[in-house]
């Protein structure tokens, strides 16, 4: 028996290359044939490596590239040897449906983020459905439509001074103004407010803070691509030597995001250095942190200190970029598309004329007033169709077992996924114009809508796209902050209308898109003037809208 493993290791040694290539084939051969995948389409280097799709990723615009896969192959396409991309809008109910029992990938675990050399299991990282559910049931209630009322104070101090420095700082500043950075502090600023009550700091500064936002971009710049192997990141930025160097305090791997969210909590509770969790004695917040300290007294036995700080860091890192990436969209779209922004400034100033804005010093718009302008919402909508935050398939595994997925069987352990950047492409749901800005296509057709069966067709359109729409993920796992980034957007948009008339810098100029999980903007320069406030007009009998 010694004879032949001798016999055995001498040729191998003396063959090297060729057993090294043997070994690489069968590796591919294995990788092609791996769940029964061979059956779909792509591009060949996918279905035998990952490193197709980091490399793919690492370009930073792979929406570009699934689009163009897609549109070649059709509704199904294998982007790594384990991976599905699905297109069909049919495909969400399932992956992403309540208790399907699928899991997320591990390209969420690259995203945790570590303080003292420990990583930190959140909410939007964990691939644990049961840790999931139980921490989600703690937090839920903070973020219910009804706490929006307890937030929208928190939102208007921080927009009261974007409106007045945007004023201070931009309004005829001949170098124009970086928006989507500009609303990038803006975002920040207004989850740190709500999150402490506290405001990191950014919009009075006009600078950022500390490095987060540089620190962020470049966490999603590594995240994106590291993620489609997500193995690598053991070796890179969660290397257990790095990390265990970090505990000891020999280096300081703590998120600049985790250190702002440990000194807050310190502030609130004095006693946290003897490892007591107790709010400073009279404390009277309303903010999302006192929410989170609230769960841990009524849930002390799994909500902790660590889950308490996780909770709060996820805000910063989950609300601020998807949100000024979702803002930056909406004004842009509307500045490429001079008639619509028209209409909706008509829309705003006919509001204001009618007296429906109860301020008209400073222009803050309400959430409720928001609501009562239908081609605000369409526009917003809009926006969040064309150019939806996350730029990747949201993945998730299949359970054991398999699943039918859009009417593939699709086996168990298999990642599969959807995109926003195809489902809102959808021409059987969103129309044959789906791939223009069309703000309209959310409003009914009035001459349809004459009939009552032209009512109903034209309401069920509508309800189908607003049931596909995907830009906050769907299921259990949807976007728990959603209710939070709308009070930001539908406020802070129709503000900065009633106030500033904004304009690009160079109207002939594009933006440019880095796809890095979500997709940001550069080169969206704007320029800004000072507008005169719609003030309501009075008729005598009271306050009536301008003919
Ligand atoms: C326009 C702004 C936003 C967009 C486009 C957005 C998008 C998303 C998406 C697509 C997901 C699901 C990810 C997945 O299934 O893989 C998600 C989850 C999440 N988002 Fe947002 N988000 C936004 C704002 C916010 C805000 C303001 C917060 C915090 C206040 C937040 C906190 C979270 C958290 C904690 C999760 C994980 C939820 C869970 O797994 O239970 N997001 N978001």
């Amino acid at each position: 028996m010694r004879g032949i493993t001798d016999h055995v290791l001498q040729m191998l040694s003396q063959h090297w290359l060729a057993t090294f290539f043997a070994v690489l084939l069968l590796w591919a051969i294995r990788n092609r044939y791996r769940n029964g995948l061979h059956r779909y389409p792509g591009p060949f280097l996918a279905s035998v490596t990952d490193w197709w799709r980091l490399v793919d990723v690492y370009g930073r615009r792979p929406e570009v590239t699934h689009r163009a896969l897609h549109r070649k192959h059709g509704d199904v396409v294998r982007l790594g040897p384990n991976t599905l991309s699905f297109s069909n809008p049919q495909a969400l109910r399932t992956i992403y449906g309540l208790n399907k029992g699928f899991t997320k990938s591990e390209f969420y675990v690259v995203q945790q983020s570590i303080a003292k050399g420990h990583r930190l299991q959140s909410l939007f990282s964990t691939t644990d459905n049961d840790f999931h559910a139980r921490f989600r049931r703690c937090v839920n209630s903070a973020f219910a439509m009804s706490a929006l009322v307890q937030y929208e104070p928190f939102v208007d101090n921080t927009t009261k001074l974007f409106l007045d420095q945007t004023k201070n700082i931009y309004v005829n500043n001949p170098k124009g103004c970086d928006f989507t950075q500009w609303l990038q502090f803006y975002a920040f600023d207004v989850i740190g407010e709500i999150t402490y009550s506290k405001r990191h700091g950014f919009v009075e500064k006009n600078k950022d803070i500390d490095g987060i936002v540089a620190y962020l971009s470049w966490l999603f710049l590594y995240v994106a691509p590291i993620g489609q192997i997500p193995f690598l990141d053991r070796l890179l930025l969660k290397n257990p030597i790095y990390l265990k160097f970090s505990q000891w305090g020999f280096i300081d791997a703590t998120f600049p995001v985790a250190r702002f969210a440990g000194n807050r909590m310190a502030e609130r509770m004095p006693d946290l250095t003897k490892g007591e969790l107790k709010p400073v004695p009279g404390a009277k917040s309303l903010d999302l942190l006192s929410k989170f300290l609230a769960a841990h007294q009524s849930h002390p036995e799994f909500m902790g200190e660590t889950l308490v700080q996780t909770m709060a860091v996820s805000m910063a890192f989950a609300g601020s970029e998807t949100t000024a990436i979702s803002l930056s969209a909406v004004f842009y779209f509307l500045l490429k598309n001079p008639s619509a922004l028209v209409r909706l400034q008509a829309e705003i100033d006919d509001a204001g004329r009618a007296g429906e804005f109860a301020d008209s010093e400073t222009g803050l718009v309400t959430w409720h007033e928001s609501q009562r302008l239908p081609y605000l919402d369409a526009c917003i909508k809009e926006a969040f169709r064309l150019h939806p935050a996350a730029g990747l398939p949201l993945e998730r595994v299949v359970p054991q077992g398999g699943a039918e997925i859009a009417g593939h069987f699709v086996q168990g352990g298999t990642i599969v996924g959807c995109s926003a950047w195809l489902i809102h492409m959808d021409k059987g749901v969103f129309g044959e114009d789906a791939d223009i800005y069309r703000p309209e296509r959310w409003l009914y057709d009035e001459e349809l809508c004459k009939t009552e069966v032209g009512k109903k067709a034209e309401e069920s359109r509508v309800k189908e796209m607003n049931g596909t729409m995907f830009q906050f993920g769907m299921g259990s796992r949807t976007c728990i902050g959603k209710n939070i980034s709308l009070l930001e957007i539908y406020k802070l948009v129709p503000s900065m209308l009633r106030r500033f008339e904004i304009q690009f810098v160079d109207p002939n100029q594009e933006w440019e898109l880095v796809n890095a999980w979500f997709v940001k903007q550069k080169n969206f320069t704007t320029s800004f003037k000072l507008r005169d406030i719609v003030t309501p007009q009075h008729t005598g009998k009271g306050t009536t809208a301008a003919p």
